[in-house]
Parts: C-alpha cells; structure tokens; sequence
C-alpha cells in the first residue's frame, strides 16, 4: 500500500517524466554524459577553488565554525580543458532481499539542488558539526539531521545538542523524491512487499572528507514500529565514491563490499532492514567532474539516509 505524504512538491530540475506515479522507464538521468575526470582538469577546478578562497579545503571544521558543503565564489568553467565524456549507464543490483542498489540513479541537476539545499541548511543553526562521544573520540565525519536530531549517544531527540535549535523539516522536495525512489526500487524487486512503502520524516546527512569513515552498525534507534514493518531506509550518494560494507554481523571481514558513487540509490527494508552497514573508505578525487563544476563540493562524499520514525 502506497503511504502518502504531504507536501509532495517535486525538485524544480526534476525531468519531465519524472512523475511520483511513473518507475518505469528508467529516469532520464544527464550524468550519462558527465565530462570525464581527469587528474588535470581536477586539479585546474580544484587550484581555482583555492585562488578564489584562499583557504585549505581540508581544514579540519568543528561546530565552531560553520561547515558548509560548498564554497561561494564564480567558478571559470572554461579553463576546464576536458570534454570528453563517459558513459555511465543506470542499472540495478538486488543485493539481499529487501536490499537494492540503484546505480546512477539521481540525475546531475537533482544532485546539485541537493548539495545546494544541504549546504543553506547545514552552514547555518543546527546544521552540520562533528558528533563527539563523552570520551573525546568524534565520528569521522560531519552530520546534521532533519525532522528530529539524531546523536550517537542520545540517539533521536527532538532538539540538536549543540545549540538547542529545532531541526528543519525533511524538505518537501526530498520527501517527493524518496517516494519516487521508493517505487523505482519496489517495481524492480520480485515482490513489492520486500520494501514497505514509508513517509519519510527523518534525514541523517553525513559529509566525509576524504579520510573519513563510519564503522559496521546498525540502523535501529527509529520507532519499534517502524523497525519490526522493516520501513526501508533510503540512501543517496553525492560526490566522492566509497567503498561500501555490509553484512549479517559486525565482522568487517565478513562483509561484503559494494561501491557507492555519486547519484547511486540504496535501499534496505524488509528482512534487510537490520542490516550492518559502514563506510569502508573514500575514493579520493572520484566526484563527477559535472557536478565538482556546477557546485564546487568539498572533496569528499555526502550522503543522505532517508527514513520513518
Ligand atoms: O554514508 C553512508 O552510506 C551510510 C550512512 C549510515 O549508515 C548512517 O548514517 O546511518
Ligand atoms: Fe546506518
């Protein structure tokens, strides 16, 4: 059955047939034809980014200063010299039951509307920094949270920690899309009873730098309700690559390895919903040439994992 969620706004770059009703056929998606990375032309986008700021890009930010995921500032986008393209075609893997990978799945110009709306809302009040357990270790990225905040030791609670704000909404545009997804994902698995349908009211965006990183865990702190109907969790990737790890137990060495890249899709509900899941590594310099130009991401990888309370 079919969860309704308001408001259903749709992303103002969605393409024309990306209706919420239609899964089929794939979506149209314009990073089949991203100009190829190349180390030179990285590094021409990358040298600029350094002219304009002045600034080390890896400075290691807290929630003292601001973290956002872009910096402002024209980019020339005609000293970037390569144009040629590669072709990196939707597909579809069925990983566990209940457990899908939609690969290249969000199109060029909805990953740029979401960095854009993470990095308005991450820059400011409640918006990203670097969880800290009680004993001084910090996880290995940044992380902010819509519809209710979510830290490790706390877990959900309904105001942030650092500055006692409330977190935003789940953006309406997001929501529409992660419903959107939801039926791709449903329509390609062999009955659509592995993925529930679910209204997302909580997202957990995480930012990791390069040497970033999140251990095996599982994804258990939402409602008992929600967890025992295995509402699906939804993850976008944005950005640089990583090496993506999951299993039925915590041993890193049993887990088996997927790569996420920018504009991939992973679900895991129904049986899988309690799956363990970490992040391996990221692959350095492995952001979409397209999207490093249209946004000027941060070299790192940014991911959003939708779900229901
Ligand atoms: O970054 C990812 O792909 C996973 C994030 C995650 O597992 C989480 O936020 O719980
Ligand atoms: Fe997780």
């Amino acid at each position: 059955m079919l969860t309704t969620c308001y408001p259903r706004p749709t992303l103002l770059c969605l393409p024309s047939n990306h209706s919420p009703n239609s899964s089929f056929p794939h979506r149209v998606n314009d990073l089949s034809m991203q100009p190829k990375s190349t180390g030179i032309s990285r590094r021409l986008v990358i040298g600029q980014y350094k002219q304009y700021h002045n600034t080390s890009i890896d400075l290691p930010l807290n929630r003292t200063q601001p973290f956002g995921l872009i910096l402002p500032g024209p980019i020339n986008s005609s000293s970037v010299i390569d144009q040629s393209v590669i072709i990196r075609p939707t597909s579809y893997e069925i990983l566990e039951s209940g457990m899908i990978l939609m690969k290249n799945h969000i199109n060029l110009n909805e990953q740029v509307e979401i960095v854009n709306i993470c990095h308005k809302l991450g820059v400011g009040a409640g918006g990203f920094y670097r969880p800290t357990y009680g004993s001084g270790s910090k996880l290995r990225l940044h992380m902010m949270s819509f519809g209710r905040n979510w830290h490790p030791e706390t877990k959900y609670t309904q105001l942030y920690r650092s500055d006692g704000s409330k977190p935003p909404p789940v953006p309406g545009v997001l929501v529409s899309l992660v419903q959107t997804l939801i039926q791709d994902a449903r329509a390609r698995v062999k009955s659509p009873y592995e993925i529930p349908s679910m209204c997302p009211d909580i997202c957990l965006v995480n930012f990791y730098s390069v040497v970033g990183g999140l251990g095996l865990h599982q994804d258990n702190d939402e409602s008992y309700e929600g967890l025992t109907k295995g509402l699906p969790v939804v993850s976008i990737s944005i950005g640089d690559s990583c090496e993506f790890l999951y299993g039925h137990t915590r041993d890193k060495f049993k887990a088996r390895k997927v790569l996420l890249e920018s504009g991939d899709v992973l679900l895991f509900g129904g049986k899988s919903r309690l799956i363990y899941h970490g992040v391996n590594k990221i692959i350095p310099d492995s952001t979409p040439l397209s999207l490093l130009q249209k946004t000027m991401l941060k070299p790192g990888r940014l991911n959003l994992t939708f779900r229901q309370f």
